[in-house]
């Protein structure tokens, strides 16, 4: 078991930081795997992470060779002829992004058997768009012994709109759409980078869509898939995290290769908030201000402000002057990291989906527990300017989705550094 501890209160960020492919890309590219029937898929630009790992034993698990090259980053599959049906509560209660292995083992076997992937800390998370979906295109599905059971011998096109731009359900009916017989017309659907990169990577192996990035997705229908070559898109909820960090310390940091487009509402509220948001050709660099400004931010589906960036806001709304507003409207239940950083100081009123923050500039480190992913980084990121020490436990949820955090924030000038919980008595 190990924590990080950082030594904060005089960081300031300076150089520039190389970001990750991204998480919720790589995951569904992955699954993506499962479809072709013949030729070799090399994914490049493949991070480091637990949940990488756990996807990979997945694909593994239903007999599809899998290389995982970190010293290249890259993941190597090859076609199977046979696969096999089931993905185990073993991993898809480890990675609830498992669930989008459903789509493509039904579209190539005719017949999947999938662990629920059951709810966690942020939300209930329920699957009912994704089985919509499925049943759309002519599956039956029954739900025993927590297990979903998936049949249709052949999918076939449908016309379906989607109640709420799910991403992982986008992702899943998209990818069983693209060998049923037939077009599929997805209207409402999500419109992030990481559905695109998907579109991108299933094109390049034989499949017909158009229109991602946009509300509808048509897919015709091909009869069979071949592997591909594909970088994943780069990480933009990293890129971001960079950003805040940034900001936050009165930095001045180019992130390398970050996409504007990818974070318009994020760089919209950091120029709001007293930032200079350069482009660069090689990146964008955020300088921080002496003094963040108070903002009110919202959270919302793609092109919206990410819930997955809301954490790390409000660590900068936390040390913003004045009062600032988050409404988190993704998500029910993902207000947790607040209530460590009350530890630290922090002066919020939480009332469902919104919290109140007064912005602070004399927050003192404690030692907190990280919930979740996103809250991981938002008490790192706050640690770096609370004043003397924060240590932050539970660092399997960081692991899950930043690959070398604190080497990076180290680089850039942070005091920071992690440590087996046996050593901490020496530091
Ligand atoms: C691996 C991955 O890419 N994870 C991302 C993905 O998660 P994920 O794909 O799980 O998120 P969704 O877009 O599906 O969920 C968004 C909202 O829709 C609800 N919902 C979803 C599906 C469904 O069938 N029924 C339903 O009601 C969820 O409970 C949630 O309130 O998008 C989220 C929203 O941007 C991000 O926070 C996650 O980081
Ligand atoms: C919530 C997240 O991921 P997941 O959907 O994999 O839990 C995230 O990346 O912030």
């Amino acid at each position: 078991m190990e924590k990080i501890i950082i030594n904060g209160g005089q960081t300031r960020l300076t150089g520039q930081v190389e970001i990750e492919g991204a998480k919720n890309a790589v995951l569904p590219l992955l699954a993506a795997t499962i479809l072709p029937s013949e030729g070799e898929t090399v994914l490049h630009n493949v991070p480091i992470l637990s949940d990488v790992y756990t996807m990979n034993k997945v694909v593994r698990h239903l007999n599809i060779p899998l290389d995982f090259s970190e010293n290249q980053k890259t993941v190597t599959t090859q076609a199977a002829t046979e696969i096999a049906i089931e993905a185990p509560y073993e991993y898809v209660s480890k990675m609830r992004a498992s669930i989008v292995v459903l789509g493509p083992i039904l579209a190539r076997n005719g017949h999947a058997r999938v662990s629920m992937p059951g709810g966690c800390t942020i939300g209930s998370r329920p699957i009912d768009l994704h089985l919509r979906g499925l049943r759309a295109m002519g599956a039956e599905i029954t739900q025993r012994g927590g297990f979903i059971e998936a049949r249709a011998e052949q999918l076939h096109g449908a016309h379906f709109y989607m109640d709420f731009p799910s991403v992982g359900a986008t992702q899943n009916i998209l990818m069983a759409a693209t060998l049923a017989k037939g077009t599929s017309i997805l209207e409402n659907v999500a419109r992030e980078p990481e559905i695109v990169d998907l579109a991108n990577l299933l094109n390049k192996m034989g499949a017909d869509v158009k229109g991602a990035g946009t509300d509808t997705i048509i897919v015709k229908g091909v009869e069979k898939m071949h592997g591909a070559h594909h970088s994943v898109v780069q990480d933009r909820i990293e890129a971001g995290t960079f950003m805040l960090a940034a900001a936050m310390t009165q930095g001045n940091v180019l992130i390398l290769e970050a996409v504007r487009e990818h974070n318009r509402p994020l760089l919209s509220k950091l120029s709001e908030m007293g930032a200079d948001v350069i482009q660069e050709e090689d990146g964008i660099r955020i300088i921080g201000p002496k003094t963040l400004k108070a903002v009110h931010v919202t959270t919302l589906p793609y092109p919206g402000f990410p819930t997955d960036i809301q954490a790390q806001m409000t660590a900068a709304q936390s040390v913003a002057m004045g009062e600032s507003t988050m409404i988190e409207t993704v998500f029910e239940n993902r207000f947790q990291h607040l209530e460590e950083m009350r530890r630290m100081g922090v002066s919020v009123d939480i009332s469902r989906n919104t919290a109140i923050i007064q912005g602070a500039n004399d927050l003192t480190g404690a030692e907190v527990q990280s919930t979740d992913l996103r809250a991981s980084a938002a008490l790192i990121l706050l640690g770096m300017v609370a004043s003397g020490l924060t240590m932050v436990d539970n660092l399997e949820h960081l692991d899950r989705g930043y690959y070398h955090f604190h080497e990076k924030l180290a680089a850039l000038g942070a005091d920071i550094k992690r440590v087996k919980h046996e050593e901490i008595a020496d530091v």
